[in-house]
């Protein structure tokens, strides 16, 4: 299996119309590929929270349109990372007045929809994403015809649970597009290894480069094979990271080091 990480430059200097254009040809560009994958918010950036309102789609909006045609100009499977979601309200009178959402899309390789995952953890604490968006509720896999994808966001990365539950779907590949800053880029490297050796799965986490509203962006989009030995690593900078793999790995990994049949589960609490 041949995937393309394309590790996309987000700053202000370009409107994001051009960007998606840019992308667009990007992701045609990959058709040697199998899956490409494209990193969180990459129209606004993840930490341009004051452009979340003014730049939210709905789901089948702008970025939608061009990444299924690019999906199926290129023939290949396609996360298009996420995007800044605009829902209808409640009671469905007015499209566009309900809560914005952290939005991810995949397409098939005919530019079909074939998955939609709306991130569980929102980041900011108290602000930003946290408080401008509203919480998935769904865990997301996806059946390619040579692996199953599980799909995460950005900040999902630190809940373990979270790729827990992809793994009893069946995840054996866990997409991770993300906005990563450059000031927490130890711990990206690390999470990433660490999710791919405790679920004994591959991991690939596409970020960001550049920098917007302020927050230099970590690059480094990497990809981790189930024995958590990076395959491949990205720079700071906006590059296209290329990983072959064989993604029949996962089983064999799981077999020969069965830790996850070794699972305890519902220890509960400590006593005191
Ligand atoms: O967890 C982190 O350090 C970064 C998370 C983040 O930037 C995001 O989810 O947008």
């Amino acid at each position: 299996m041949r995937a393309s990480l394309l590790q996309i430059d987000v700053n202000e200097g370009e409107s994001v119309e051009s960007r998606r254009l840019r992308v667009a040809s990007l992701v045609r560009e990959q058709a040697r590929a199998d899956l490409v994958v494209l990193p969180e918010l990459w129209t606004t950036g993840a930490f341009a929270y004051e452009d979340f309102g003014s730049e939210a789609e709905p789901l089948e909006g702008p970025t939608y349109d061009a990444m299924a045609k690019a999906a199926s100009d290129a023939g290949v499977w396609l996360h298009a990372g996420s995007i800044p979601e605009r829902t209808a309200s409640d009671s469905g009178s007015a499209a566009g007045d309900g809560p914005l959402y952290n939005t991810s899309l995949v397409f098939s390789p005919s530019g079909d929809l074939a998955a939609v995952y709306r991130k569980i953890h929102r980041f900011g604490f108290d602000k930003g994403e946290a408080v401008l968006m509203g919480a998935g509720q769904e865990l997301v896999t996806v059946r390619l015809p040579s692996t199953t994808l599980g799909v995460a966001t950005c900040y999902d990365l630190r809940f373990p649970e979270l790729f827990r539950g992809l793994v009893d779907a069946g995840a054996e590949t866990l997409v991770v597009p993300a906005g990563w800053p450059e000031r927490r880029r130890a711990h990206w490297t690390l999470l990433a290894q660490a999710r791919a050796v405790e679920n004994q799965a591959f991991v690939l986490a596409c970020g960001t480069a550049g920098t917007h509203a302020g927050v230099p962006q970590a690059g480094h989009s990497i990809v981790v094979d189930p024995w958590g030995e990076v395959l491949a690593q990205a720079g700071a900078g906006e590059q296209v990271l290329t990983v072959e793999f064989d993604p029949g790995k996962v089983a064999v990994t799981r077999e020969q080091f069965p830790a996850l049949k070794d699972r305890v589960l519902g220890l509960g609490t400590p006593r005191r």
